[in-house]
């Protein structure tokens, strides 16, 4: 491990883990004899009330939103929870969303909370906010204490109340659990004057298996001969499971439920044996240091195999291969041979397979004894250690014989502090679903994988120098992330990365990452899914091969978005080191995920390109595309009056032609494809736009057009109302979304128009919209008398989720729907085998050569019409 902390080395950056020489989890617990004592918890489940006594308006009523002060409602939550085993310690806490000045957020909370309170019609995240794991060597308990403390975790974080004023609060009480709570209490209480509430170890290993498996929604996976694949959880039937959490000893625990579980076996021989009998046999000073030589041992020269005995031959009667281990460290006997003869790695791994061999053996005969098929095993023994896994599934599956699944988690070592903080009152986490929860990876994510942390960065000039030095130090530190020379600040001069970045970590385990988890309450299933248990919103999946097609698309395309996204900021030095960075950063990520496809959980495409929007945001590029969408609005607005003409002087039947393929050209206008890019440098957006319009050949390649048009022609059976999710801005929504929406109104159709909450390339934002709206108003009597009746509604999906919520799950009879998804991003990659309760026109242009191939056996600027009624 090279990162190092002191001097001018980079730091390594918050919410970011970095592991050292991290030694075997040590309990400090007496060998984990058998027990079974039944424990039932009681914890509190309540999502934070409003205490409204004492509630007053401040202003005046006149005001539209006046200020409320309720001053009994702490916005206080339980913001800590330690997990300090004899190793590392875990943490795991919580910190509201730091985008608004603060006085500013206290305000607006309290708003936002009387909207939801009185249910009025938009709802906004209550107590949004974001989990963050973290762990540090016990070894350096000062440098968890310094993180603690210079980020006010002990008194709420830096936004609360507390903190601001500068009042110490007395009493603060912070609940950990592990042998630490206990050891370093007097130590918490010296250096930050707080209290250690301590958690029993096993009640919270539980809690926080149970809140993993129900709130996140890849977190547990099997990993079969090298192979991961994450398993989707059904909440329904999730109890009862066996828990093996492996730390320096095994506990084994059966889980009927929340807060129901039995302490039904445990062994002796763990974690702490590899790394105890390790140490001793072979020079290694670290946990990951033994781990990471059995990646280069080879067994057979320690083990006994089946072959030894047999001559080579299986042992096929009783379903022995002949690689099968017949008896760990069994040559040793027999060779006349010193310690010292053997080597370390071939020590390391015999060690390991022993180990866990005998953990899946222990766990499957356990999980037959109470007739249990899960095994969920977690502690951090494991590691994401590819050889760990396979060799805990292979005796799960072989002495069950198939029936058994051994199962791992992402959190796995997160599980005792999780499950501390969840043991808070009020917290109000007890109720979040997977939907509730977003997890997003930070800079330095790709850097450091799943290790420890070091002190926090302070801001995000920090930020980026941290990023420089990473650059220039090149290949002496940890990630020498496969960039192209440093300081490229000149604009479009960044070199995309050239390697796949197969040396981004030191450590040779596959160890996953752990990103921070963002909690937004408001979010709610889409609730015209037709089965949303199912849902899988990517349509291909990111394997390694796809994986390597969109590294170089997306590198290809870095220059470019760099470029824009530079000039969205002025242009400035400052914005061209943020620029930089930002494409360091990214390419980091692009990295990592190439070298391991599945480090940050299941990822699909779509949240490739969400990682890149989050990406610019951490750099503080809020728009690039900025310019551009306004440049474009103005050109189309501008002939936005002759379109409508024309369309308004056709009969019904060729003007909803005429809309489709205004639709389907317009779309053509994405800068997030490089094909479509290299295009726009060769005309204005008006001749693109009318040779697009000219190439509308029917049949388009997926073309439903006349089974849609008969639909629409069905005069007894209308549509009530039409969801219009819209894509890019400029022609695509002006000349595209907005004259189909108008049909729709015409036809007494009630328009929901929904747009991203954020930008995203040059999509059209939700704020921006209504702008667009009624600048095409004023040209149109239709859509001004929509907009004025609000039956254009105009909403970011949040509040259109918001909206339906209070509707019975099915919708109503009387009101029939029509879903209308538009563009690559929302009907091709994602939703494109999605179904729908109701109605579903799916309408893009497809912009991407191996896209049209791979899903159309077509070609780069192929149309899609893809029509889906229910009935
Ligand atoms: C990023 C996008 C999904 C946006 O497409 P849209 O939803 O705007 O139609 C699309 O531009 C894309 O897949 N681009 C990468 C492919 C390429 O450059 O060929
Ligand atoms: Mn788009």
């Amino acid at each position: 491990m090279a990162a190092n902390n002191s001097g001018s080395e980079p730091r390594i950056p918050e919410d970011v883990t970095l592991e050292d020489e991290a030694e075997a989890e040590a309990k400090g617990k007496a060998p984990a004899a058998s027990s079974s004592a039944t424990t039932t918890m009681n914890r509190s489940g309540s999502r934070p009330q409003l205490d409204l006594s004492g509630a007053a308006i401040h202003g005046t009523l006149e005001d539209r939103n006046p200020t409320i002060l309720l001053p009994n409602q702490s916005d206080d939550i339980s913001h800590l929870a330690l997990d300090i085993g004899g190793s590392l310690i875990k943490l795991v806490y919580f910190s509201r969303h730091a985008d608004q000045p603060t006085e500013d957020k206290r305000k607006l909370s309290t708003k936002r909370r009387l909207e939801i309170f009185t249910g009025a019609r938009r709802s906004y995240p209550v107590l949004g906010g974001r989990l963050h794991f973290v762990k540090f060597e016990t070894g350096k308990l000062n440098e968890c204490l310094d993180f603690i403390s210079s980020k006010q975790l002990h008194r709420g974080g830096v936004d609360s109340p507390s903190w601001r004023s500068g009042a110490q609060p007395d009493n603060i009480v912070i609940k950990a659990t592990g042998g630490g709570a206990f050891k370093y209490a007097d130590l918490f209480k010296e250096r930050l004057g707080v209290s250690l509430e301590k958690e029993d170890e096993m009640d919270c290993l539980v809690a926080g298996a149970n809140f993993l498996l129900k709130a996140i929604r890849h977190e547990a996976f099997t990993h079969m001969d090298g192979q991961k694949e994450y398993v989707q959880i059904d909440q329904n039937d999730l109890f009862p499971y066996l828990l093996v959490n492996v730390g320096s000893g095994v506990s084994i625990i059966k889980v009927d439920g929340h807060g129901k579980f039995q302490r039904v076996s445990g062994t002796n021989v763990g974690g702490g044996t590899y790394w105890g009998l390790g140490r001793l046999m072979t020079e290694c000073k670290s946990f990951d240091e033994l781990l990471e030589l059995s990646q280069r041992g080879d067994n057979s020269t320690i083990d006994m195999l089946v072959g030894d005995i047999y001559g080579g031959l299986d042992y096929s009667k009783i379903g022995l291969s002949a690689s099968t281990i017949a008896s760990s460290f069994g040559k040793t006997i027999s060779d006349n041979k010193e310690l010292s003869d053997y080597r370390p790695e071939d020590i390391s791994l015999s060690l390991l397979r022993m180990i866990s061999y005998n953990i899946g053996q222990i766990s499957y005969l356990n999980a037959l004894r109470y007739g249990l098929k899960r095994i969920f095993f977690g502690g951090f023994f494991i590691r994401g250690h590819a050889y760990t896994m396979d060799t805990i599934s292979f005796a799960v599956h072989f002495w069950s014989k198939g029936e058994a699944k051994a199962m791992f988690l992402r959190h796995e070592g997160f599980l005792g502090a999780l499950g501390a903080f969840m043991s808070y009152e009020k917290h109000g986490l007890d109720d979040l679903s997977a939907h509730h929860l977003v997890e997003r990876f930070p800079m330095g994510a790709p850097y450091v994988g799943g290790k420890i942390h070091g002190p926090p960065l302070g801001d995000l000039n920090e930020k980026i120098s941290w990023m420089e030095k990473f650059v220039q130090k090149g290949t002496q530190i940890t990630a020498p992330v496969p960039m192209g020379a440093p300081a490229t600040t000149g604009m479009g001069g960044f070199e995309r990365p050239t390697s796949k970045g197969d040396i981004l970590r030191s450590d040779a385990s596959a160890a996953l990452n752990v990103g921070v988890l963002h909690l937004v309450p408001s979010l709610d299933v889409f609730p015209l899914l037709e089965d949303p248990k199912t849902y899988e919103p990517n349509t291909i999946d990111l394997d390694h091969d796809e994986f390597k097609y969109w590294f170089t698309i997306l590198s290809d395309h870095l220059p470019d978005l760099v470029e824009k996204a530079v000039a969205s900021e002025g242009g400035t030095d400052d914005a061209k080191r943020r620029g930089d960075a930002f494409a360091h950063a990214f390419s980091a990520h692009l990295a990592r995920l190439t070298e391991e496809p599945a480090a940050y959980g299941k990822f699909g495409l779509a949240n490739l390109l969400e990682l890149r929007e989050e990406c610019l945001r951490e750099f503080q590029f809020f728009d690039a595309y900025v310019s551009i969408k306004q440049r474009e609005n103005e050109a189309s607005l501008a002939v936005l009056p002759d379109l409508l003409m024309e369309l308004d002087s056709m009969d019904e039947e060729d003007r909803l032609l005429a809309l489709i393929e205004g639709v389907l050209a317009a779309n053509i206008f994405d800068w997030g494809s490089k094909a479509c890019v290299d295009l726009y440098n060769q005309g204005t957006i008006i001749e693109i736009y009318r040779m697009s319009r000219k190439k509308m050949q029917r049949p388009w390649r997926i073309d439903d057009f006349d089974t849609f048009k008969s639909r629409m022609l069905k005069k007894d059976q209308p549509y009530k109302r039409a969801l219009i999710s819209v894509d890019n801005a400029g022609a695509d929504v002006v000349l595209g979304m907005l004259p189909l929406a108008r049909e729709f109104l015409r036809r007494g159709v009630e328009v929901v128009l929904v747009a991203n909450s954020l930008p995203a390339l040059n999509d059209i934002t939700a704020n921006e919209l209504p702008e667009i709206v009624a600048e095409a108003a004023k040209h149109c009597g239709i859509l001004r008398k929509a907009a004025e009746a609000g039956g254009l509604i105009v909403d970011a999906m949040a509040g259109i989720q918001g909206d339906t919520k209070d509707e019975p799950a099915s919708v109503p009879l009387m009101v029939v729907m029509q879903l209308i998804l538009e563009g690559m991003g929302r009907s091709l990659h994602t939703n494109l085998n999605a179904r729908f309760k109701c109605d579903a026109l799916k309408l893009a242009m497809v912009k991407n050569q191996r896209l049209a191939e791979k899903l159309f056996n077509g070609n780069i600027y192929d149309c899609i019409c893809k029509f889906e009624p229910v009935s």
